[in-house]
């Protein structure tokens, strides 16, 4: 071995003892912080995106922020399961986007509980069986995920972050290579987001439809005549080869998640409020609602409408805006867009996803 390189190597080890001496001292702070809270949400997702968004900020380089970012989000991972352990609660089976998104938003530390439907997961958060839930609530191209939206308005739970997952479809196998393929596996919705590519591609290879990308890399995995279409999560949990990355048509496909809990989010600095409301069914009653938001500076994200389960062609309307119902301006529109609408619920403040 050179000299130089046994010097980089003990400096290495050097450097691994003080971070790890470090990491020692600050997980003895996070387990002290825990004591302090006595039983009141360990979590605290908005202290979180600020530990992420000022190391971001100080990164002197060369690793990029993300690096960055996805370490500290480890570190904290650990930090808080030294504090308390925790149950987060996704719709699965494993190996589906859900459980991806809800890795980055906890890290690998807490105990992950595959549901079988978005409703279970409001329902194990409600029970108290898990101390969070993280549900579907938008995709960039299919658009908003509708029985999430209805059981947000009838469930108490709040909304306690976001998290946006960027889709990347993976074509896989237990071969090496497509050649032997007869058939091929995925969810519907995967199907269509790869459609160009596989005519492109695979013109003559029957494409079939099951429950979800993970189903079909596990049938994939007994099939060796077969391929799926999943993400990689589900080719490392199935030990599937992966024969073509990110073969979904649109890049920038992402979906949106929120993680819902019994508490929402303190102020982070740079926060969304997520509410619903209905308006009285008379002209120009929708513009009302929304005036107080425009005259108070308050910025408006989203605007969605669903039919109202209690009557026919009523409607309520999901909005996030920026900033926290604590902030000023915020608590001064919702007052009044609360004193004009027929029914306001406010579900949740939380930080703008930093990760
Ligand atoms: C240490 C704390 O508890 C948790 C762990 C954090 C961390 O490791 O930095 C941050 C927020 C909490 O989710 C805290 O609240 O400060």
């Amino acid at each position: 071995m050179s000299d130089e390189l046994l010097k980089l190597r003990n400096r290495i080890d050097h450097l691994d003892e003080e971070i790890l001496a470090r990491l020692s001292e600050r997980a003895r702070c996070a387990q002290r912080v825990g004591e302090i809270k006595q039983g009141n949400a360990y979590y605290r997702p908005e202290r979180e995106a600020q530990v992420l968004r000022r190391l971001a900020d100080l990164n002197p380089g060369p690793l990029p922020a993300d690096s960055v970012k996805k370490i500290f989000r480890e570190i904290m991972s650990a930090c808080l399961g030294l504090e308390h352990p925790q149950k987060v609660a996704y719709l699965g089976p494993a190996g589906t986007f859900s459980e991806s998104a809800s890795r980055k938003q906890f890290g690998s530390a807490p105990t992950f509980v595959a549901m079988t439907t978005i409703e279970d997961v409001f329902r194990a958060v409600e029970a108290g069986n898990v101390n969070y839930g993280v549900v579907p609530v938008e995709n960039s191209t299919e658009g908003a995920v509708s029985v999430t939206l209805d059981l947000l308005l009838a469930s108490p739970v709040k909304v306690c972050g976001e998290i946006n997952l960027r889709i990347h479809q993976q074509l896989m196998s237990r071969a090496e290579g497509i050649g032997a393929a007869r058939r091929l596996y995925s969810h519907a919705q995967s199907l269509a987001q790869c459609h160009e590519w596989l005519n492109r591609n695979l013109p003559h290879l029957p494409r079939v439809p099951v429950a979800s990308n993970a189903e079909a890399a596990r049938m994939a995995a007994e099939d060796p005549e077969s391929c799926a279409i999943a993400g990689e999560a589900a080719a490392e949990l199935y030990g599937l080869n992966i024969l073509a990355t990110n073969i979904e048509d649109d890049p920038n496909n992402t979906t949106r998640f929120l993680v819902i809990a019994d508490h929402d989010a303190g102020p982070s600095g740079l926060d969304r409020t997520s509410l619903v409301f209905s308006a009285l069914n008379r002209p120009g009653a929708v513009h009302a609602l929304l005036e107080p938001l425009a005259r108070h500076g308050v910025d408006m994200t989203k605007l969605q409408s669903r039919p109202a389960q209690s009557g026919l062609w009523e409607y309520v309307f999901y909005a996030d805006i920026r900033g926290h119902q604590r902030d000023a301006p915020v608590a001064a529109a919702l007052a009044e867009l609360g004193e004009r609408a027929a029914f306001l619920k406010v579900l949740g403040s939380y930080p703008v996803a930093a990760i």
